[in-house]
C-alpha cells in the first residue's frame, strides 16, 4: 500500500452478507479516507425510479436517472447518513424489497455505464475504500490494492 499512484483506491469484493461493507467503512475510517459503497448507489438508483414512477425495465429512462441521481452521504453526529433529492433514505434502502429492485436495475448495462464515472468521481485524495463486485474489475482495474 506504499507504492500508490496519487489517489489511491483498495476495492474489496465479495458476496452478500460477509461483512464487507463493514470492513470497507472500518478500514476508510481508520486511514481517513473516503469510502464508496457502491451497492448504495444502485439501490438509490431503484428508489429514486421508485419515486419517479420509473420502470424498472426502462433502461434509457434509469440511465438517466442514475447519470443525474441527487445524493449525498454525510456522516452527522458520527452516523453515516444517505440522502436521495434532500430525503434520508437511508432506512428505506436497505429493505430486502429494495435490494431486489437495486439488482433488477444493476443488471441493465446502460445504468451500470452510467453509473461508472459517478463511482470514480469518489476516489480523491488521501485515497479511497470502493465496497463492490466490480470495483477491481471494472471501475478502479488500476487499484493498488484489491481484496476479494
Ligand atoms: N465481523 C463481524 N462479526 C459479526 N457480524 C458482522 C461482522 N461483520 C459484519 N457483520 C454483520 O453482518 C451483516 C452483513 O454485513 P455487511 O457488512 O452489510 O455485509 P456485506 O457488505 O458483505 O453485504 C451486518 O448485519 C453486519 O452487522
Ligand atoms: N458494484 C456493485 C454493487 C452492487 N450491485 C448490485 O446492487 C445490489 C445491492 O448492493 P449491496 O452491496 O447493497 O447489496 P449486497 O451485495 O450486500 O446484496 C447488489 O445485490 C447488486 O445486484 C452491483 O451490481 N454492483
Amino acid at each position: 500500500m506504499i507504492a500508490l499512484p496519487q489517489f489511491p483506491c483498495s476495492p474489496s469484493m465479495n458476496y452478500g452478507g460477509a461483512g464487507k461493507g463493514t470492513i470497507s467503512g472500518l478500514v476508510a475510517e481508520r486511514l481517513g479516507w473516503h469510502l464508496l459503497d457502491s451497492g448504495a448507489l444502485y439501490r438509490l438508483t431503484a428508489q429514486a425510479a421508485l419515486k419517479h414512477s420509473v420502470a424498472v425495465d426502462d433502461e434509457a429512462g434509469l440511465a438517466r436517472l442514475a447519470e443525474q441521481l441527487d445524493v449525498a452521504f454525510p456522516v452527522e453526529e458520527g452516523q453515516p447518513r444517505t440522502f436521495l433529492e434532500g430525503e434520508d433514505v437511508g432506512q428505506q434502502i436497505r429493505t430486502e424489497q429494495a435490494g431486489e429492485r437495486a439488482s433488477q436495475v444493476a443488471a441493465l448495462p446502460a445504468v451500470r455505464q452510467a453509473l461508472l464515472q459517478r463511482q470514480r468521481d469518489f476516489c480523491q485524495a488521501p485515497g479511497l475504500v470502493a465496497d463492490g463486485r466490480d470495483m477491481g474489475t471494472v471501475v478502479f482495474p488500476d487499484a493498488p490494492l484489491k481484496i476479494f
